[in-house]
């Protein structure tokens, strides 16, 4: 078995046109009665266009593993990870933090990895429900661990600035798989390392 191992992650995103996107978004804008007609606003439709082309790339990455020489065998966690998306239902952001947790099988994950995958996913119109496990189903998928669990914390920004506008409101989810789901003690230490009151 090699040292360590990586696999490049590249989102691809097909028949993006960024041209027409601009051309659809000074639509938009113009049959919301906004006129563009003046040098700050003459840009915006392009700005919108790109704005969103970036929300929706994600940072290709290299997936590095190594092996578990000291046969670490409790949990690991990257906590208060801040992560960004955009719900799908409005296409307006909603933010806040992940919290991504693992038991190690033979291998372990550099850990700026764990941060890359929550990217990965994140960057694309998104329920928080499936992203927290598109998260924990992939690194169950690519690493192998004993145990995987994902916490996210966020404000939907389409329930506070808008609609019901409750202002403050945090939106908690979690996925968890393995014995971080299966036996009770690790759950709760899951849990506990995560600043999670389960
Ligand atoms: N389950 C889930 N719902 C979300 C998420 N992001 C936004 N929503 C919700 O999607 C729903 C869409 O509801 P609709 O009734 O179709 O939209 P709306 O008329 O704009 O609803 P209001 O936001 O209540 O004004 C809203 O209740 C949002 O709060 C998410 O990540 N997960
Ligand atoms: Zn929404």
């Amino acid at each position: 078995m090699p040292s360590t191992a990586t696999l490049h992650v590249l989102h691809q995103a097909p028949g993006r046109d960024l041209a027409a996107a601009e051309e659809a978004a000074a639509a938009f804008l113009e049959a919301l009665g906004i006129d563009l007609d003046s040098e700050s606003l003459r840009q915006t439709p392009r700005r919108m266009a790109h704005g969103y082309a970036e929300l929706f790339t994600p940072r290709a990455f290299d997936l590095t593993t190594f092996p578990n020489d000291e046969d670490y065998d409790e949990l690991v966690l990257v906590r208060n990870v801040p992560l960004r998306s955009v719900c799908e239902h409005h296409l307006l952001p909603f933010a806040g933090t992940v919290h991504i947790g693992y038991l190690p099988g033979e291998r372990i994950i550099g850990l700026s990895k764990l941060a890359r995958v929550a990217e990965h996913f994140a960057c694309r119109p998104q329920v928080q429900e499936r992203l927290t496990k598109q998260i924990a189903g992939w690194l169950d998928e690519h690493l192998h661990p004993r145990g995987v669990g994902v916490v996210i914390e966020a404000e939907h920004s389409c329930m506070t600035l808008r609609g019901v506008q409750s202002v403050g409101s945090a939106t908690v989810t979690s996925a968890l798989l393995g014995a971080l789901r299966d036996d009770p003690r690790s759950r709760q230490e899951f849990f506990a390392l995560a600043g999670v009151h389960a």
